[in-house]
């Protein structure tokens, strides 16, 4: 088992604070069978009401996504300083806890990387796992090009040109949320934080994960549900900047981690962002006649760069919208 290396303080650890309480597992997540004619239909309408869908029948072999998984579990089950050796995340290495720099804390150590090549070197003492990031990007491409072939792009290659570009800021994150012990729990009363609600700044993100349950996701109506763990197929999230692209069309869903007291869980995420020069901004096919943009036009590292001045809860888009003239970081206003 993985030991945090600093003594817990329970009072930074973030606890659950919003919403309405989370229902039971929830059945009702879009499942796309990628090889299904009619699975390009099926990914736009899981992005428009949920911002959130399965994927199964990916084409990837039970046997290599437990390799890949092995490797992460060897990083976080090494020692404590040899982890310490890629960190701090600045914000790209090793961190324990700690998420972000504005005063984000949950039960957790990751690693995050980069994966642009120009940027490599700041991943410097980390492993970088090019195979499981190239594997997810790749997945991310083809459902991107299947978004963009039903939203009558005419352009298949539109979106995901975006992803696959060298220049594309794309990131990759390994997560370990280890065990978090039912005393700690009962001290606090609530469920504890493995990774606070947010919602991805990036275009679309992909979670493959071990058969641990925590993953919640935010429902239109506020109410939090248990996203059933499945470790055979990925799970897709419409990030911020898509959200934009469809001019609000597609949700970018409010989603967060919770400990859980018995096993660790082990995720790997692949978030496809575009390159930093990239200007945001809605696609002329989804506008209808006369429609205007309800954003104001910004890059991605116009985007960035203001995203990562928040806090994870912060509700982003806010500053750049355009009917929200007062706007203002209002934690939770998605909901
Ligand atoms: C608190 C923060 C962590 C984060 C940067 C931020 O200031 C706000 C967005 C956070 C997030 C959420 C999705 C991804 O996990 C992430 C890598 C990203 O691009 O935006 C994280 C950032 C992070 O962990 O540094
Ligand atoms: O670990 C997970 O399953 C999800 C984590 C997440 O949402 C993130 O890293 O942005
Ligand atoms: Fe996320």
């Amino acid at each position: 088992m993985v030991v945090l290396s600093h003594p817990i303080h329970l009072e930074n650890i973030a606890q659950i604070k919003t919403c309405k309480p989370a229902s039971n597992i929830f059945t009702e997540i879009p499942v796309v069978d990628l090889s299904h004619p009619n699975a390009k239909h099926l990914i736009v309408e899981a992005c428009k009401e949920l911002g959130f869908f399965k994927v199964i029948n990916h084409g990837v072999s039970m046997e290599f996504l437990t390799k890949l998984e092995a490797e992460a579990v060897k990083f976080f089950n090494s020692p404590q300083q040899e982890k310490e050796k890629s960190g701090p995340p600045n914000p790209f290495g090793y961190g324990n806890k700690k998420i972000g720099i504005n005063g984000d804390v949950g039960w957790i150590e990751y690693l995050l990387f980069c994966t642009n090549p120009e940027v490599i070197s700041q991943n410097a003492n980390a492993v970088v796992p090019g195979i499981s990031e190239t594997l997810m990007r790749n997945m991310a491409c083809e459902v991107l090009e299947m978004i963009a072939d039903e939203l009558g792009m005419g352009d298949r290659e539109g979106l995901s040109r975006l992803i696959r570009d060298e220049k594309s800021d794309s990131c990759f994150r390994l997560n370990h949320y280890p065990p978090c012990p039912d005393q700690l729990q009962a001290l606090s009363g609530r469920n504890l934080i493995g990774f606070g609600e947010h919602t991805d700044p990036q275009i679309i993100s992909v979670v493959r994960s071990n058969n641990t349950s925590g993953l919640q996701i935010c429902l239109r109506d506020g109410t939090w549900v248990s996203v059933p763990p499945d470790h055979t197929s990925f799970f897709f999230n419409v990030g911020d900047s898509l959200q934009v692209m469809t001019n609000g069309r597609f949700r970018s869903v409010k989603h967060r981690v919770l400990a859980n007291s018995l096993k660790s869980r082990v995720s790997m995420i692949y978030f496809g962002g575009p390159p930093l020069s990239e200007k945001i901004t809605p696609l002329s096919s989804v506008l209808e006649e006369g429609e205007e943009s309800r954003y104001q036009e910004f890059t991605w590292s116009e985007y960035k760069k203001s995203a990562y001045k928040t806090r994870l809860g912060d509700y982003r888009l806010g500053l750049f919208e355009k009917s929200a003239a007062a706007a203002v970081l209002l934690p939770n206003s998605l909901s």
